[in-house]
């Protein structure tokens, strides 16, 4: 469902601020396969999504995202095929609209043009629906503006926004991280529940290795640019944290001062 093929990013290429964002990067996966993607500060993460959502483009390699090759499509023009949510919980809805109005933007973003974005009764009830599958009490507040919730029940909104018009591909980029541990549970239960519901195919960015050894068929691990290990979805339940780190410095020679994988 979504691969991209020896993709290379370099920053300011050719000047003495040139970073190497990504290197060579190989990844497939198949339709359905839900993988968490962990590695230190600066190895890569968000800029394998940005690739992937089609905000950056790659100067080597290619992304195709159900056998289409979307490589030189612009983010926009990628919107149908690619959900997304990021860590800041304000970022995925338009605090001045209401809930409703929010969610029919993200219904329209899986459809053909000319649809009309207006909320009629039968997306009402529909909204509803998937609303109170949130168990947030949001069903009862459609005509309430958004910039009115907390971070938690937006981020749910987010989550609902980027799933429910079943993109081909979910992009997470450390969605969880800004909320308290309550509101990181919730949104964490409620990602399980929608990538299972419609089989998505999910890429998830988590400085969290609990939540990347729990969530998710397949966990890459990514370094200075590269995914250097690469745990099936068998191997994983039988991974923990320490084995990861462990891991993480067998395969950079040991001396590994870089502590943030732990987080
Ligand atoms: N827009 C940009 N301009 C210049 N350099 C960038 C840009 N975005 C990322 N980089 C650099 O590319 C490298 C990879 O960054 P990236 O944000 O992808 O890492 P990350 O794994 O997501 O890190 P973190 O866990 O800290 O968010 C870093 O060295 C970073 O400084």
């Amino acid at each position: 469902m979504l691969d991209v093929e020896t993709v290379t990013k370099t920053f300011f290429p050719g000047s003495v601020n040139e970073r190497v964002a990504l290197r060579d990067v190989e990844l497939h996966l198949a339709d359905g396969e839900f993988v968490t993607v962990i590695g230190s500060n600066g190895a890569g993460k968000s800029t394998l999504l940005n690739i992937v959502s089609g905000k950056l483009r790659p100067e080597r390699g290619s992304v195709h995202v159900g056998g289409r090759d979307v490589t030189r499509l612009a983010d926009f023009q990628r919107a149908r095929y690619i959900g997304r949510v990021f860590q800041d919980p304000m970022a995925g809805t338009a605090p001045h609209m209401t809930i409703e109005e929010n969610l029919a933007i993200a219904l329209e973003r899986g459809r053909r043009r000319g649809l009309a974005r207006g909320v009629t009764a039968a997306k009402r009830s529909r909204f509803r629906e998937e609303l109170a599958s949130l168990e947030l009490g949001l069903e009862d507040r459609l005509r309430a503006k958004v910039g009115l919730l907390s971070g938690g029940q937006r981020q749910a909104l987010s989550l609902l926004m980027a799933t429910f018009s079943e993109p081909q591909i979910l992009l997470l980029d450390e969605h969880t991280a800004a909320l308290d541990p309550q509101r990181a549970a919730l949104i964490t239960r409620l990602t399980a529940e929608l990538v299972e519901r419609h089989h998505l195919t999910t890429l998830m960015v988590t400085h969290n290795m609990e939540q990347a050894l729990s969530m998710g068929t397949r966990l890459i691990m990514m370094h200075e640019g590269r995914i250097i290990l690469d745990v099936d979805e068998a191997r994983k339940v039988r991974t923990t944290p320490a084995d990861l780190l462990a891991e993480f410095e067998k395969i950079k020679g040991g001396g590994l001062d870089d502590r943030t994988l732990l987080q």
